[in-house]
């Protein structure tokens, strides 16, 4: 780690990681991160209400969001009763609540639609820019691997945020938590909907680097379907001409990309890094930085890469909890893309939309004698873009 003055928090799942934000949110162009409507993310010329965008993913001109008073938010969560307290992030602590499904006001006892409330801990002054870096890019960006806000309040000290609920928790509690292992098949269709929330990103006029993709951002509604949360760390993409955009370092140790942490230039790119970590991580059942492990082992990626090239050696990295589950033509093809995604140089990694196109094509051919290739219940990616095999 061995950092000065960065704000990137541990990779374990109960960090205390504060992203702080005392820097400016300006990018090397000049331009601010705050982006107050959704045609930040278009060209002039095409500037319209409800722009349609690409694999069902919509820019909002305006954010379409509830505002909520702290009472409501209050009552939504029984007085933010430490049972229904679903976790704590860098951020504030996350609740359980509830409202009505159509009028979205709040409801009382567990009675409506389930939401998760955010509450920016109110000594957290660094954490309002935050807030409202989650709130300007959710309140207009829609797309179906990407979380949805419903709304907010804002009032003297109090900053929330209403998300819909995901009931099936984190890819970070399948893969590191739970006792049993977790299917592949869900683990690759899983991988194929942040690829697709990822892709989404990149392909708006002016893109959008997430910044902070790791398993704990990655969300399951009930069909395991992947959808990226957080979104306190985002940042708009270089302008036309521009390849990177220069900010602080801050992000999560063990994803962040080498080019990030060596100069702070941050590349749309230093995104597909990050998702190259998380796919070893989901191949090999590991986390990517575990000080517990021998010298020369902490870094997943440091250790592991040089075998992702060979057919042989990728096959024996693999988590044995779901041997058989896969074919070896598949695992050689993760190994390759892992290992591309994962390059030094951020102009060798590929695209986000040519790793999904290699993530599908992967669930399509991963034929196991015994198995069907899309076998597990709900693992076939079919929310959004189906893909024919
Ligand atoms: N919409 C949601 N539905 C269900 N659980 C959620 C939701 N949003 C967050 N959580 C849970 O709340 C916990 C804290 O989430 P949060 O996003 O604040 O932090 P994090 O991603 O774990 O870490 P950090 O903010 O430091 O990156 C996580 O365990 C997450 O699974």
């Amino acid at each position: 780690m061995g950092l000065c003055n960065s704000s990137l928090s541990s990779s374990s799942p109960s960090k205390t990681g504060l992203h702080s934000h005392a820097s400016t949110n300006n990018n090397s162009n000049g331009t601010n991160n705050s982006v107050g409507g959704g045609s930040q993310f278009v060209e002039a010329s095409s500037e319209s209400s409800g722009v349609f965008m690409s694999d069902s993913g919509q820019v909002l001109e305006s954010p379409n969001l509830r505002v909520y008073s702290f009472l409501e938010l209050k009552t939504a969560t029984e007085g933010f009763k430490q049972d229904l307290m679903l976790g704590e992030g860098g951020f504030g602590r996350v609740y359980r609540g509830w409202i009505h499904a159509e009028t979205l006001a709040p409801s009382k006892g567990g009675s409506g639609m389930t939401v998760a409330v955010k509450r920016l801990s109110s000594e957290s002054l660094q954490g309002f820019e935050e807030w409202r870096t989650a709130f300007n890019f959710l309140g207009v960006l829609s797309h179906p691997n990407l979380v949805k806000l419903l709304g907010y309040c804002r009032e003297d000290k109090e900053h929330l945020l209403v998300y819909e609920f995901m009931p099936k928790g984190s890819l970070e509690y399948h893969l590191f938590q739970r006792k049993e292992s977790f299917p592949w098949d869900l683990r690759i269709k899983i991988m194929i909907g942040a690829a697709r929330g990822l892709a989404f990103l990149h392909g708006l006029q002016r893109q959008v680097i997430y910044r902070d993709f790791k398993p704990s951002q990655i969300l399951l509604d009930s069909n395991y379907e992947a959808k990226l949360s957080g979104f306190e760390l985002a940042k708009l993409g270089p302008s036309q001409g521009n390849s990177h955009v220069s900010t602080r370092v801050m992000g999560t140790f063990g994803y962040a990309a080498p080019e990030y942490l060596a100069t702070g230039h941050l590349y749309v790119k230093s995104d597909v890094y990050a998702f190259g970590v998380v796919l070893l991580e989901v191949l090999t059942g590991l986390r990517a930085i575990d000080p517990k492990r021998p010298r020369g082992q902490e870094s997943l990626v440091d250790w592991l890469r040089p075998k992702l090239s060979s057919k042989h050696k990728v096959q024996k990295i693999i988590d044995k909890g779901i041997k058989g589950q896969y074919s070896s033509k598949v695992v050689t093809e993760l190994g390759r893309i892992t290992l591309s995604c994962t390059e030094p140089d951020p102009k060798n990694r590929p695209h986000m939309k040519e790793v999904l196109d290699v993530l599908e094509n992967i669930q399509c051919i991963n034929v196991v004698p015994g198995r069907s290739s899309i076998n597990s219940a709900g693992a076939s990616s079919s929310h959004s873009s189906p893909r024919h095999c």
